[in-house]
């Protein structure tokens, strides 16, 4: 099994391999179960005669509360972990779990309602719908997940429900609320995404380069914001090249042609 870098108190529940989490993937009576696993991740590309192997058996696990940043460099295959670890995409082999609940090689229908119900997901292309206003988006996507709330009882989510204007204001967008995409600069663009992606107070946030566009001030915003939500007991995990993102994280995975390298 290959070594994780802890940066600060990392959780013992937590691990990360490039081969199996445990023998039988699962979690063995001993852990906690945790907020996110995958086990032994493959995924292939292929443009005519090109091949790509984006994903070489990619093991992890986050735990509650933890925050996980993935880094590596550029096509090292950060992007397709998590868009097979939101269940966006489909790993070709490999398994993702939320909670002990799988959720690869499933309908995709099942794949997006398990998503509104439990994970909040940022991605680089965004998560804005063109014809929505921003106060909309978030209002959307809290709607999206209202199933989960009814079928499992407020108590077992990870703090108490945000106010859309909390979280407006939290991103400093409070007079952005009725603007659209469009209409914003890169930076309110990743600021409005965020707030989107903590709407469903999810069990999961997996961001991609969430402080990419922002300015310092902004960014520790946004970095304050995740921790928060950590700190209700999410389990976070961020691919970012943001020092500053490392350095607020419990662990560190270095991703490296599609493996995991510690
Ligand atoms: N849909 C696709 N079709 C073909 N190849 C793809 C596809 N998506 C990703 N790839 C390839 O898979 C590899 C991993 O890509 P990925 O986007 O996951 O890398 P990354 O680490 O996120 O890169 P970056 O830091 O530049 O965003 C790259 O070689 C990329 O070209």
């Amino acid at each position: 099994m290959d070594t994780v870098t802890s940066l600060s108190g990392s959780n013992a529940a937590s691990s990360v391999s490039s081969g199996p989490v445990t023998g039988n993937g699962r979690p063995t009576s001993s852990e906690p179960t945790a907020a996110l696993t995958a086990d032994r991740l493959y995924r292939f590309f292929r443009t005519g005669e090109e091949e790509t192997l984006a994903l070489r058996g990619v093991s992890l696990t986050v735990a509650p509360g933890e925050t996980v940043a993935v880094v590596g460099p550029s096509g090292c295959g950060k992007s397709t972990l998590l868009g097979c670890l939101a269940g966006l995409d489909e790993p070709d082999g490999g398994t993702v779990r939320v909670g002990g609940q799988r959720l690869s090689h499933r309908p995709e229908a099942d794949r997006a309602r398990l998503r509104a119900r439990r994970i909040g997901v940022l991605l680089q292309s965004r998560n804005l719908l063109p014809h929505l206003n921003i106060r909309a988006n978030i209002e959307l996507a809290r709607t999206a997940c209202h199933g989960r709330t009814q079928r499992r009882g407020t108590t077992e989510r990870p703090g108490a429900p945000v106010a859309v204007m909390d979280l407006l204001e939290r991103v400093g967008l409070a007079r952005r609320a009725e603007a659209y995409a469009s209409e914003l600069s890169g930076g309110e663009l990743a600021r409005a995404g965020l707030a989107v992606a903590l709407a469903n107070d999810p069990d999961i946030v997996l961001a991609d380069e969430p402080t990419g566009e922002l300015d310092g001030d902004t960014e520790q915003h946004v970095l304050e914001l995740l921790r928060d939500r950590a700190g209700a007991g999410a389990a976070l995990l961020v691919v970012t090249h943001s020092p500053r993102v490392v350095a607020i994280a419990d662990r560190v995975i270095h991703l490296h042609d599609g493996m995991v390298t510690s």
